[in-house]
């Protein structure tokens, strides 16, 4: 992520994800390959990710990431995506923050109540800090202020 952050295209090929739309089930297919020929790795994250029915108890992100051998071609690793997608997406929105934040901003709202609402709470309050948390009731976390 640093080096594709660096802008040098030589070090990373990262294409743009593909995505495959699942129309009659409100869903998306993407394919997000990678190839860091100076660190030998060659990777491709598959997730599906769907608009779900309120209620629903499936998962709206399910994600495998596979590992290749860069020479020969075989896979090495098949990896949870959806830990790897949870932390990359809250990291990501953590330098985004960062970066464009009002220097004073002391409130963190979290809406929702799933993997990212989570993932997002742990990164936002182990890399700032609040005087004030606020989101659901079923984040359950102890400084957390809620309103039913
Ligand atoms: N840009 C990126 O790289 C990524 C984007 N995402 C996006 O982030 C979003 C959250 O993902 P994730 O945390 O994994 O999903 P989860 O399924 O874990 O959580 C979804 C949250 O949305 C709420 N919700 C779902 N459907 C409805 C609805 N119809 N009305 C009101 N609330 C609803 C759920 O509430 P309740 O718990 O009450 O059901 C839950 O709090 C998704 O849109 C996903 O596509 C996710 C990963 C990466
Ligand atoms: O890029 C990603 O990992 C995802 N985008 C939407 C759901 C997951």
């Amino acid at each position: 992520m640093g080096k594709f952050s660096k802008r040098d295209s030589s070090e990373i090929i990262q294409p743009v994800r593909s995505v495959v739309p699942i129309q009659p089930y409100n869903g998306f297919l993407g394919v997000m390959p990678s190839y860091v020929a100076a660190d030998g790795i060659l990777c491709t994250k598959m997730v599906t990710f769907y608009q779900r029915a309120e209620g629903s108890s499936l998962p709206s992100t399910q994600a495998t990431v596979l590992l290749f051998h860069p020479e020969r071609g075989h896979i090495t690793a098949i990896m949870d995506g959806e830990a790897i997608t949870a932390k990359r997406t809250a990291a990501v929105s953590a330098i985004s923050a960062k970066l464009l934040m009002p220097a004073l901003s002391e409130v963190l709202c979290i809406l929702g109540s799933g993997q990212q609402a989570k993932s997002h709470y742990d990164v936002f309050t182990n890399v700032f800090k609040f005087k004030e948390e606020w989101g659901s009731k079923t984040l359950s976390q102890p400084n957390l202020c809620w309103r039913s």
